[in-house]
């Protein structure tokens, strides 16, 4: 039998650097990880692939997939609607593959309630001015859309007492450090041991 895959929350407010990390993390294409590809009715920014950072979709389109029952989770972030499909990341888990979901503190309640199992894991940035600097470094929004984020970033960083791990991500590598040390801590817990290692336990504690 397959041991089930983990599933890991990353949240962070906007341009703290979770997609980096997240992407860093992936890089190499590990065959047990993968990132939770989500619908979301926000408009494309340049440089993004349809299917690849999102499923972008018309309001109606993600309304009838509400619907239709195909979120595990969904929430109206900076008015734009995300959520993730059920069945991707049921398939995904059953595969035995870990699935790290970038959402935001709303869909990681929802996710908590259903599966509290997940592994929450809150990226902060070192400071205000840093959070404002990368927002405006990325390059991608107009101002009035970063300052909207900003506008938001202390209510959403208020919910990082919510997670088990966070990380401060002030230099990138110590912070992919740190993620990749939570992901490893989680593969040597008992229960994950006692999956991946069951002949040999079975062998070593035999009369
Ligand atoms: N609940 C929920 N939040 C999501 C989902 N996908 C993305 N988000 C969150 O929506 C927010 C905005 O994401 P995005 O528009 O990509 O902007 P960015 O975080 O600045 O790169 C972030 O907090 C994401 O974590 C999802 O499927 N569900
Ligand atoms: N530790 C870091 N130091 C400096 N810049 C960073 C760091 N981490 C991420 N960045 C930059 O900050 C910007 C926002 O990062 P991103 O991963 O898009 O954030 P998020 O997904 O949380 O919105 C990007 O331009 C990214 O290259």
């Amino acid at each position: 039998m397959t041991a089930r895959g983990n599933l890991f929350i990353v949240s962070a407010p906007s341009g703290a650097g979770k997609s980096s990390l997240i992407s860093a993390l992936l890089q190499d294409k590990p065959a047990d990880m993968q990132v939770s590809v989500s619908h979301t009715t926000r408009a494309m920014r340049p440089g993004e692939v349809n299917a690849e950072h999102y499923h972008f979709v018309s309001v109606d389109e993600f309304k009838a997939l509400i619907e239709q029952g195909a979120f595990f989770e969904w929430a109206e972030v900076f008015g734009n609607y995300y959520g993730t499909s059920r069945t991707v990341i049921e398939q995904t888990l059953a595969n035995g593959i870990d699935v790290f979901l970038d959402i935001d503190w709303q869909g990681a309640q929802q996710v908590k309630a259903v599966m509290p199992e997940a592994i929450g894991i809150f990226i902060l940035p070192p400071s205000r001015e840093e959070l404002a600097s990368r927002l405006s470094g990325r390059g991608q929004d107009s101002q009035a859309v970063i300052d909207s984020r900003m506008a938001q970033c202390v209510s959403e960083m208020s919910h990082y007492n919510e997670y088990e791990f966070v990380i401060v991500n002030d230099d990138f590598d110590s912070a992919l450090t740190d993620f990749k040390a939570i992901i490893r801590s989680q593969r040597l817990t008992q229960a994950s041991q006692i999956h991946t290692h069951n002949d040999m336990l079975n062998d070593l504690l035999a009369d």
